[in-house]
C-alpha cells in the first residue's frame, strides 16, 4: 500500500482529522504530510487556488513541497485522517477513446453494426456528464432506479463499471492548442464511471448516455501532479488528424487494475489508447467554449486487446453472458448490492520510476 508513494510522486489532496478543517497534504507512504504551514495556496482548504495559479505556480509549489518532505515533516497515518475531493468539480467530461473498448461495446450492444462509427478516427467522441455526483473514492454507491425497458422501471440488473483517467483543469481557457496542454492541466486522478446498462441501452439513441451514468462517478482522493509523470510517444494516428488535433501532445504509460471483491480480474493498459488528453482538450474547446478551473475531463473506459484488459465488466462477461469466478467461488456477470470495486493504477514517473496513482473504490448499496 506505500510502494510507489515516494518523493518521486507526491500527490495532492485534501484531509481533515476528526473535528478538523480541511487541510491540502500529500501523500507520502501510508502517512499525509500536512502542507498548511508552507503558507499561499497551499494553505487553502482546497486545491481549488493553487489548480487556478497556473504552470509557474504549480512547479514551484511541488519544489517547495519536495523540500518540506525532504526535510522530515511531521507524518500523519493515513488511517487517521478523512480524505475529501480535493477540488471542487466544475463540468464533467467522458471521452470514448480506447478503440479496443469501442469495438467491443459495439459488438456486444450493436451486432447488427458492429465496428467503429465513421467519425471515431477523425474527432475524440465524448458527452458531458454531470458533476455534482462526482463523489471521493469511498463513497457507497447506492443502486440507481430507472427505465428498464418499455413499461418497466426499478433498480438497474446490469450496474457497471469503467475504469478511466481523470484529467483535471487547472488553469482557464478555450480553443486550447494541443501544445498548450500542460500549461492548462493541472493534473491527474483515477475514475470509476458507474454505469447501468439496461438503463443506457435502452435511452442512450440518438443523444447517447444519460441517466445510465449521472447517478454517480467515483475519484480518487489523490491528484499527481503531471510533474511527477513521464510522458511516452503519443499513439500512431490513421488518419491523419486535422490541424487542430496536432501534433498529438504526451501520451502517458499508466496500467490500471480492476478488483471486484478483492479479486484482481482486469489489468488495462492506458498506453493502448488512440486518442490523447491533449487532442481531448483541444477538442472540447476547438468551438469556442471555455473550460474553468476543477473540469474533470476522464478518458473513457481503457480496455487493451485482451479479455483480462477490459475496463467494463460489461466486456469482461460478454454482457453478463460469460461470468467471471471470484476468490471466494462465487460468479459475476454484472454488480451485486454489496459488491466492493477498486481501480488501482501505477505509472512510470519523470525519475523512470514506478508509482503508484492509489485507488479509487465504491460498494454498491441497496
Ligand atoms: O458505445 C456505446 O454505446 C457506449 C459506450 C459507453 O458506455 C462508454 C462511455 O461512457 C464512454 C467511455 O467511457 O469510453
Ligand atoms: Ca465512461
Ligand atoms: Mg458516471
Amino acid at each position: 500500500m506505500s510502494a510507489g508513494f515516494g518523493l518521486d510522486n507526491l500527490p495532492y489532496g485534501v484531509f481533515s482529522r476528526p473535528n478538523g478543517e480541511r487541510r491540502i497534504g500529500v501523500r507520502l507512504g501510508t502517512d499525509v504530510v500536512d502542507l498548511s504551514a508552507l503558507g499561499g495556496h497551499l494553505s487553502a482548504r482546497s486545491l481549488d487556488p493553487l489548480m487556478a495559479a497556473g504552470r509557474r505556480e504549480w512547479t514551484a509549489a511541488r519544489e517547495q513541497v519536495v523540500a518540506h518532505v525532504t526535510a522530515g515533516p511531521p507524518l500523519i497515518p493515513l488511517r487517521d485522517v478523512t480524505l475529501h475531493l480535493p477540488f471542487a468539480v466544475a463540468d464533467y467530461t467522458d471521452f470514448y477513446s480506447s478503440e479496443h473498448h469501442a469495438l467491443n461495446v459495439s459488438s456486444i450492444l450493436r451486432p447488427e453494426s458492429p465496428g467503429l462509427s465513421p467519425q471515431w478516427k477523425h474527432l475524440p467522441i465524448g458527452y458531458h456528464g454531470r458533476s455534482a455526483t462526482v463523489v471521493v473514492s469511498g463513497t457507497p454507491i447506492p443502486r440507481p432506479h430507472g427505465q428498464l425497458g418499455a413499461g418497466e422501471f426499478g433498480p438497474t440488473r446490469r450496474l457497471d463499471v469503467e475504469a478511466e483517467v481523470g484529467f483535471v483543469v487547472g488553469r482557464p481557457g478555450r480553443r486550447i492548442a494541443t501544445t498548450d496542454f500542460a500549461e492548462h492541466v493541472f493534473g491527474v486522478t483515477l475514475v470509476n464511471d458507474w454505469s447501468a446498462r439496461d438503463l443506457q441501452a435502452w435511452e442512450y439513441r440518438p443523444l447517447g448516455p444519460f441517466l445510465a451514468k449521472s447517478f454517480a462517478t467515483s475519484v480518487s482522493p489523490w491528484v499527481t501532479p503531471l510533474d511527477a509523470l513521464a510522458t511516452a510517444p503519443p499513439p500512431a494516428q490513421d488518419p491523419e488528424p486535422l490541424d487542430y488535433l496536432r501534433p498529438a501532445g504526451p501520451a502517458f504509460d499508466l496500467r490500471l487494475t480492476v478488483e471486484w471483491n478483492d479479486t484482481l480480474v482486469s489489468t488495462p493498459p492506458f498506453a493502448s489508447m488512440y486518442w490523447t488528453a491533449a487532442q481531448q482538450l483541444a477538442h472540447l474547446t476547438s468551438n469556442g467554449a471555455s473550460v474553468r478551473t476543477g473540469d474533470l475531463y476522464a478518458s473513457g473506459t481503457v480496455s487493451g486487446p485482451a479479455r483480462d484488459q477490459a475496463g467494463s465488466f460489461l466486456e469482461l462477461t460478454r454482457n453478463g453472458d460469460e461470468p467471471v469466478k471470484l476468490a471466494d467461488g462465487t460468479e459475476r456477470g454484472f454488480l451485486l448490492d454489496g459488491d466492493h470495486v477498486r481501480i488501482g493504477g501505477t505509472a512510470r514517473s519523470a525519475a523512470g520510476t514506478e508509482i503508484s496513482l492509489g485507488s479509487v473504490s465504491g460498494t454498491i448499496v441497496t
